[in-house]
C-alpha cells in the first residue's frame, strides 16, 4: 500500500512583530507593541518609529462600571465639539482574517505588557470560547478598532492581499475601547500610521457625566439592520434613543432620515461644481446642505457635518458674505481639528485673512455685480434706443448708425 501522500503545512502569511517605541523622557521605558503583520506591511510602518506617548495626566475622561453595559467612558468635564479627548498607542495589532494556528494569538498575547494585559482581561469579550478559544482573539473581535494601513498599488500582485479582508487590521486600546456604541454617537476616532496612535475626538459638544459613545456599525441603516449588526457581532441590545421611539411614526421619521442622508451623500449637489456653473442660483447649495444639516442633527450623525459645513464655508467665501463665512469656517476648524488637522490649517488661514487668503474669494458676487451692471446698461440703451427712435424714428440701416443719446444734445441744437 502506498503511503498517504504528505501535505506539507501552509506556512502562515504573518509574521510576529515587536514595534518598540523610544521613551521621549530620559529614564523611563520604552512601549512594546506586539504585532502580527503580513510581511508586505513592514515596509508600511514608520522608519524609525515615532516616540512612546508620555504618561497621560489630567485627563477629560474617567471609566467605570455601569450597570447594564460593562464599563464605559464618561466626561468629566465638559469637552467641546471637536476637542481630543484621548491619544493611545494600541496593545497589540493583528490581522482581520482569522488566522489558521491559534497559538499565533497566545504569543502574540505574551508581547503585552503584564499591566496591560491585567487590564485587557477586564475589557469585554463577546465571542464564545468555540468562537474564539483565545482571550487575545476574542477580545480583538469584540473591541479592536480598524487601523488604515495604505498599501503600494504594486501590492495588488501579492496574491494573498487579494483575499477579501487580508488589508484590514485591528489593534486594541486599553482606554477607547471602553467607550460603548451608539446609534447617535457624541465622539469617534482616527487613526494615525506615523505615531501609531489612535485619537477619539468629540463630535459635538459633551457634558460632565455624560457618556462617550462612538459607533460600531452603519448608521445609515435602517434601525431593524443596526439591531440585527450589533446583536450579531457585538451581541447586545441597543438601546439608544434613535432605537427606543415609543411612536412608531417617530421611528420610521428616523429610518427615513437616515435613508435620504444616505442617497444625499452620493448625490447632493457640490460646491465644486456650483462655483463652475454660473445659472445655479447662489443659494442652492447651502440652502439644500442646510436642510441636511437639520437631519445630520436630529439624528446625532455628527460625524457627517464636516463635508457639508466645509462646501457651505467655501460658497459664502465666493459669495463675500465675510460674516456667514467666518460662523462656517470657525465651526468646521473646530471640528475636524484632530480629524483632519490639514484642513483646519487652511481653515485657519483663510480666517486669518478671508479676502487675502481664500483664493476665489467673492468671486461669485463679483460676476454678478458685473452682470447686474450689464443688465443695467443693456436696458439703459434700451431706453435710450426707445427714445432716440421716438425722436428720429428707427435706424434706417445698419451703417446708418443712430447718434448716441450722449451727443443728442448736439445733435438736436444742430437741427
Ligand atoms: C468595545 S466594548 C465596549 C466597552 C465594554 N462595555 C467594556 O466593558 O469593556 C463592546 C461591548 O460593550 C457592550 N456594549 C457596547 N455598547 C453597548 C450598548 N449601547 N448597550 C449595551 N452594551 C453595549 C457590549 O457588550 C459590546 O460587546
Amino acid at each position: 500500500m502506498l503511503p498517504p501522500k504528505w501535505v506539507p503545512p501552509i506556512p502562515s502569511p504573518y509574521v510576529h512583530h515587536t514595534l518598540t517605541l523610544p521613551s521621549a523622557l530620559p529614564n523611563t521605558a520604552s512601549t512594546n507593541i506586539p504585532a502580527l503583520l503580513h510581511l508586505s506591511m513592514v515596509p508600511l510602518l514608520p522608519n524609525p518609529l515615532p516616540d512612546a506617548l508620555p504618561m497621560p495626566t489630567d485627563e477629560p475622561y474617567t471609566v467605570r462600571k455601569t450597570e447594564d453595559r460593562g464599563y464605559a467612558m464618561f466626561a468629566n468635564r465638559p469637552i467641546p465639539r471637536g476637542a481630543l479627548i484621548k491619544l493611545e498607542h494600541p496593545i497589540y495589532i493583528l490581522p482581520a482574517l482569522p488566522l489558521d494556528e491559534p497559538s499565533s494569538y497566545e504569543r502574540l498575547g505574551e508581547g503585552i505588557e503584564d499591566g496591560d494585559y491585567a487590564e485587557m482581561l477586564t475589557m469585554a469579550n463577546c465571542r464564545s470560547k468555540e468562537e474564539c478559544p483565545s482571550i487575545i482573539e476574542g477580545v480583538a473581535r469584540t473591541n479592536a478598532l480598524t487601523l488604515g494601513f495604505h498599501f503600494p498599488l504594486g501590492a495588488d500582485s501579492d496574491h494573498h492581499l487579494s483575499k477579501p479582508l487580508a488589508r484590514q487590521y485591528g489593534g486594541v486600546f486599553l482606554k477607547i475601547n471602553r467607550c460603548n456604541h451608539a446609534c447617535g454617537p457624541n465622539a469617534s476616532y482616527k487613526w494615525s500610521l506615523p505615531t501609531l496612535t489612535a485619537r477619539l475626538y468629540a463630535l459635538r459638544s459633551i457634558a460632565p457625566n455624560e457618556e462617550i459613545t462612538i459607533n460600531y456599525t452603519d448608521l445609515l441603516q435602517p434601525r431593524s439592520d443596526r439591531l440585527r449588526n450589533l446583536e450579531k457581532y457585538y451581541k447586545f441590545a441597543c438601546d439608544c434613543k434613535w432605537c427606543t421611539f415609543t411612536d412608531p411614526e417617530a421611528q420610521e421619521k428616523s429610518d427615513a432620515a437616515r435613508a435620504f442622508l444616505g442617497t444625499y451623500l452620493n448625490t447632493h449637489p457640490s460646491y465644486r461644481k456650483w462655483s463652475m456653473d454660473i445659472c445655479l442660483p447662489d443659494t442652492f447649495v447651502i440652502e439644500s446642505h442646510l436642510s441636511a444639516i437639520q437631519l445630520i442633527e436630529k439624528e446625532g450623525l455628527d460625524a457627517l457635518l464636516p463635508l457639508f459645513l466645509d462646501e457651505i464655508l467655501r460658497c459664502y467665501a465666493e459669495l463675500g458674505d465675510e460674516d456667514q463665512f467666518r460662523v462656517y469656517a470657525e465651526r468646521t476648524r473646530q471640528l475636524v481639528a484632530v480629524a483632519d488637522p490639514e484642513l483646519a490649517t487652511e481653515l485657519a488661514s483663510y480666517l486669518e485673512d478671508p479676502i487675502g487668503n481664500f483664493p476665489k474669494w467673492g468671486a461669485r458676487r463679483m460676476f454678478r455685480e458685473n452682470q447686474a451692471k450689464q443688465q443695467r446698461r443693456a436696458v439703459e440703451e434700451e431706453i435710450e434706443d426707445f427714445f432716440m427712435d421716438s425722436l428720429f424714428g428707427p435706424p434706417i440701416s445698419s451703417s446708418n448708425k443712430r447718434p448716441s443719446l450722449a451727443n443728442s444734445t448736439c445733435v438736436s441744437t444742430q437741427g
